[in-house]
């Protein structure tokens, strides 16, 4: 069954996420001598420099140099164009790791882009999956107000990402939230993965958390991926995002 965290402002959602994140830090490094960790874009990379950064508690137990990050979708764009996921995540938090314990961190290659060039889109995400360790730790998602996540979009256009059962990483074109060329995991990397949170706020949330959590529509990937992974997804949530929701017993 999905865990679902409810927050209000004063229960500091980054907190809670940071703290969810150095658990799981601590619980892998026990066993292993990395950390493997993928992460989404838009607003939980601001999320992620609040709790990881900000909160000195816990930045201070972070072990980046354990640390290996990776990215769960990836506009096709260079790396230091202002839609870059990996450009906004060094921006945020790889800027500010002063001390030299620094974590090893995966981007696109961004010498494989080639405008426009569907083959080059394609080889892209062929080299990004060669990155790609079998089984990550740890993913952390977003939602969109249409209920994707990663790069994962909800109707007939873009079925062919979330049907894919052999590639790990896939080209996704015409992506209804720009840019258009994106590169994004697919579910056999879901499936293999320890755990998986998604992080949600704003009222912009309301309409597709009562989707996803009451009608249960299972055309939306995040409605989708909550009833094949359940057990081990956990969402951070604001009282805002989830307001609309009836079920609140989840
Ligand atoms: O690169 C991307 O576009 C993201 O990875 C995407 O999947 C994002 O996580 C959701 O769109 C939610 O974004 P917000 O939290 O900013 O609404």
């Amino acid at each position: 069954m999905v865990t679902v965290y409810v927050h209000s402002e004063a229960d500091n959602l980054p907190k809670k996420l940071g703290q969810y994140i150095l658990n799981q830090q601590n619980k892998t490094l026990s066993r292993s001598n990395t950390f493997k960790i993928a992460i989404s874009g838009g607003s939980l990379i601001n999320v992620l420099r609040l709790g990881l950064i900000e909160n000195k508690n816990i930045s201070s137990k972070i072990k980046w140099d354990h640390w290996e990050i990776y990215f769960v979708d990836e506009r096709i764009v260079p790396l230091n164009h202002p839609d870059s996921n990996y450009g906004a995540f060094k921006v945020a938090v790889l800027d500010n790791l002063t001390n030299s314990k620094l974590p090893k961190v995966f981007p696109i290659n961004e010498s494989l882009i080639n405008n426009n060039n569907k083959s080059s889109h394609i080889k892209i995400a062929e080299d990004y999956e060669k990155l790609l360790p079998k089984q990550l730790d740890s993913l952390l998602l977003g939602c969109g107000p249409d209920g994707h996540t990663c790069s994962l979009f909800p109707g007939l256009k873009h079925k062919y990402l979330l049907e894919e059962q052999t590639k790990r990483v896939m080209w996704c074109h015409d992506s209804p939230k720009p840019p258009s060329d994106r590169i994004t995991i697919t579910l056999p990397v879901l499936n293999d993965s320890v755990e998986i949170a998604f992080v949600t706020e704003g009222e912009s949330k309301q309409s597709i958390m009562h989707e996803i959590f009451d009608l249960k529509d299972l055309n939306l990937p995040t409605a989708l991926i909550n009833a094949l992974y359940g057990d081990k997804v956990t969402w951070f949530v604001n009282d805002k995002a989830f307001a609309k929701v009836e079920n609140k017993d989840i």
